[in-house]
């Protein structure tokens, strides 16, 4: 049986071939010779079996010649969502990464991120952020900018020409003892804020959105993230921050919210933890804190990349899964050194075996839930989950057209593999050489056409 809604608008696209995805009940379901269906609007019109194309054209009134057949080892997969990165911080990625957090912050990030007052340099560094990750498959992504308004809403609109699905964030700290030139007043960076919300939403672009960005505890006072938390709560808004990413991190947070039971106690006390929030890393929370993300209904993002690479910590993924807490996979551009969501993946899947390596009694995860994260996790994570994340009648269609034996790729098939083991290799060896199409609601937005080339 076809799975059908009756047809409310007209049928753009129809696909036939091999499609895999993750949903509530598997990380993994194959539908092989499957027929998929995209209306005018980029939504998902129909999931049937190929032996159902008669029917379905006669439904949803499209013609036989209509339809595109995939090749033999190419799949669909829905696109990737990346949970946390850096716009700005891009400029750097693959460099700086011998120091822990705080001194790579001092040292770094901050006076780079100083640079973004200008225009010109926003404008190509986030023109090529946008541009790389669109062609790594990551379809929607969570993005930090800086703390300048005027940047962050030019990313917001980069992001809306080349149709990536976003959340964006103008960056709020109003502490910073080393960097001093970086940082704002209360007053500049609550009222920059709400400019920066105002704006971003009036432009109206359809898969763009603002999101309340606190950089984390220690780069805030008390009374920026009570007023942080209640423009959110006001304008019901994303939020998104750090959190637990390392141990001198978490032991100053202590010392400067002493009132505070812990590092998710400061956020929840100014209302920063709620079903739209996701926060990064999380390597060092307690049971008792992933049981009050549970409870609040707050995500957190895994950056494998970053943790190891500034040496901050591991987290233990099958926990957090335990505690029911909402997880997706972020690359964490700069101190994650990698802007591939399929990098996140392999550093997950990594992770997982240095923790049973420690203790063999460790459950490590098998490579369909790490998949699962990268994809139907992210927007669960991000609360977009019934707009995207897998292929589900009435999702916008996101999507990756994955060719496994792509001329000049790197992957050689040295026999007829099941689409099972397709997927497991595009994981694990696969690049953008691999990623043909990528769909955004509906729209081929790689390869980029004339208006988004360079
Ligand atoms: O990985 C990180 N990158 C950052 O830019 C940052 N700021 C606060 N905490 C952070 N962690
Ligand atoms: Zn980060």
């Amino acid at each position: 049986m076809a799975n059908s809604n009756r047809p409310s608008t007209a049928i753009a696209h129809i696909y036939r071939g091999t499609f895999v995805h993750a949903t509530e009940q598997t990380a993994l379901q194959i539908l092989e010779d499957a027929l998929l269906g995209v209306d005018t609007e980029g939504k998902i019109a129909f999931i049937g079996k190929g032996e159902e194309l008669d029917k379905l054209s006669q439904t949803f009134g499209f013609s036989l010649s209509e339809v595109t057949q995939l090749a033999q080892h190419e799949f669909f997969m829905p696109g990737m969502v990346d949970t946390h990165i850096h716009a700005p911080q891009y400029s750097y990625a693959g460099t700086a990464l011998d120091m822990p957090l705080l001194q790579w912050l001092n040292t770094y990030t901050f006076p780079v991120e100083s640079r973004f007052k200008d225009l010109k340099f926003a404008q190509e560094v986030y023109t090529q952020v946008v541009r790389r990750t669109l062609r790594n498959g990551t379809t929607t992504a969570c993005y930090f900018a800086t703390i300048h308004t005027d940047a962050s809403l030019l990313l917001g609109q980069i992001t809306n020409d080349f149709g990536q699905r976003a959340l964006v964030g103008k960056v709020c700290m109003d502490r910073n003892n080393s960097v001093k030139h970086y940082k704002e007043t209360i007053q500049e960076s609550q009222e920059e804020t709400c400019r920066f919300i105002a704006e971003l939403l009036d432009k109206k672009y359809p898969l763009v959105k603002p999101v309340v960005t606190p950089r984390f505890a220690l780069s805030c006072t008390g009374a920026l993230l009570g007023q942080l938390g209640a423009i959110a709560k006001n304008n019901n808004l994303h939020i998104q921050s750090h959190i637990s990413e390392n141990m001198e991190e978490v032991k100053l947070v202590k010392e400067l919210f002493p009132e505070s039971e812990s590092y998710t106690d400061v956020y929840h006390k100014y209302n920063l933890l709620t079903d739209k929030t996701v926060m990064a890393h999380g390597c060092h929370l307690s049971d008792e804190e992933l049981n009050l993300f549970r409870e609040t209904g707050a995500s957190l993002s895994h950056c494998p990349n970053s943790n190891i690479s500034l040496c901050s910590g591991l987290l233990n993924v099958s926990n957090v899964l335990k505690h029911k807490v909402k997880l997706g996979l972020g690359t964490d551009v700069a101190g994650g050194y990698s802007a591939s969501m399929l990098d996140a993946v392999r550093r997950t899947l990594d992770t997982c075996k240095f923790l049973t390596i420690q203790d063999p009694e460790h459950h490590t995860l098998p490579f369909e839930e790490v998949f699962r994260l990268a994809t139907l996790g992210g927007s669960q994570a991000l609360s977009l989950d019934n707009q995207t994340g897998n292929f589900e009648v009435g999702k916008d269609f996101d999507a990756l057209r994955v060719n496994v034996a792509a001329p000049g790729g790197p992957i050689d098939l040295i026999q007829h593999e099941e689409p099972k083991i397709l997927l497991e290799k595009f994981l694990n060896l696969g690049d953008d050489r691999n990623i043909m199409e990528v769909y955004v609601a509906g729209r081929r937005v790689v390869p980029f056409t004339e208006q988004t080339a360079e």
